[in-house]
């Protein structure tokens, strides 16, 4: 955030709100030192962990959000709920177009576990066939079957070494202030669910980003952030007896020891 504030150019956007922004920007995090939600302003953690559980779900339609009072999809929903085929879509069915489909996240569990010196442990959320019709709204590219969004978080690959899952990301666009904190923490979580039911540790989570912005609207919260002193990581704890990926619920996670300064409110640009 602040290499941003103080490096970034000014750059118009499709929103038309107006960002400071960085092309190419990358953070480091080691689970073992602990979880890393930010602490400089309190976040959200029920609605990242239920984001995340939807996705592995391969659900793309918001009411399962809904039903658990997670409301940060709403803006980009049809009436009918649905956002296209996003993230849920890609990880879990990803559409071979003779009928049958891949299951990314069952496939590169399998390998990490098989062959864990692979370089090619990845998943790849980014499909050119269903982009969004950009001269339509969101909510207009959903209602046609198109990704009311394309997706953000594009691709990421697993490494193996040393008992160790380690993570990198590769994000093409993020919104500094209020979707990096989710998207630091969701992989995180992700990191620690896949490393526990394939036998191993936790490494590191490695955060690539592509056009790295803070919006216009959004400098006085980046200020009251900036000017606050971060408290040590809190621990996450996930339920040790779960051995599959896909049957994690709510309950299985508890952060311990989350210290942060108050919640930071700002406008989401559409
Ligand atoms: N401009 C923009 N930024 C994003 O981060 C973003 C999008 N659009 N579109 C798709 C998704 C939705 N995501 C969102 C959307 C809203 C919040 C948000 O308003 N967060 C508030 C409230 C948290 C809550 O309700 O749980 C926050 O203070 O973090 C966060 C991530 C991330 N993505
Ligand atoms: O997980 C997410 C999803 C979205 N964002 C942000 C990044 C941008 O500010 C917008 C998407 O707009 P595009 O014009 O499609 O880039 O949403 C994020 O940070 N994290």
């Amino acid at each position: 955030m602040r290499h941003v504030r103080d490096h970034g150019v000014e750059k118009t956007d499709r929103t038309g709100t107006g960002t400071r922004s960085v092309f190419g920007y990358q953070m480091r995090f080691d689970l073992q030192q602990g979880f890393p939600l930010v602490t400089t302003k309190k976040c959200h953690l029920r609605s990242i962990i239920h984001e995340l559980l939807w996705f592995l779900k391969g659900d793309t339609n918001i009411a399962y959000l809904k039903d658990n009072g997670v409301s940060i999809w709403d803006e980009w929903a049809s009436d009918e709920g649905e956002l296209g085929p996003v993230y849920g879509h890609q990880w879990r069915s990803w559409d071979r177009g003779d009928g049958t489909s891949i299951d990314q996240i069952t496939e590169v569990i399998e390998q990490i576990k098989t062959n864990p010196d692979s370089r090619r442990l990845i998943v790849s959320a980014w499909n050119p066939s269903v982009l969004p019709d950009t001269r339509l709204s969101p909510k207009e590219n959903a209602a046609q079957g198109k990704q009311a969004l394309p997706p953000c978080h594009t691709m990421f690959q697993f490494y193996v070494h040393d008992g160790k899952l380690s993570c990198q990301l590769y994000q093409r666009s993020a919104d500094i202030f209020l979707g990096v904190p989710f998207n630091i923490a969701s992989y995180a979580l992700l990191t620690m669910m896949i490393a526990q039911v394939c036998g191993l540790e936790a490494g590191d989570f490695i955060h690539t980003l592509g056009d790295a912005h803070l919006y216009s609207n959004h400098m006085e919260q980046v200020e009251t952030q900036l000017s606050r002193v971060p408290y040590p990581r809190p621990h996450m704890r996930i339920n040790p007896e779960v051995r599959d990926i896909f049957s994690f619920s709510y309950d299985d996670f508890t952060l311990e020891g989350y210290q942060a300064h108050p919640h930071i409110k700002a406008p989401v640009a559409v």
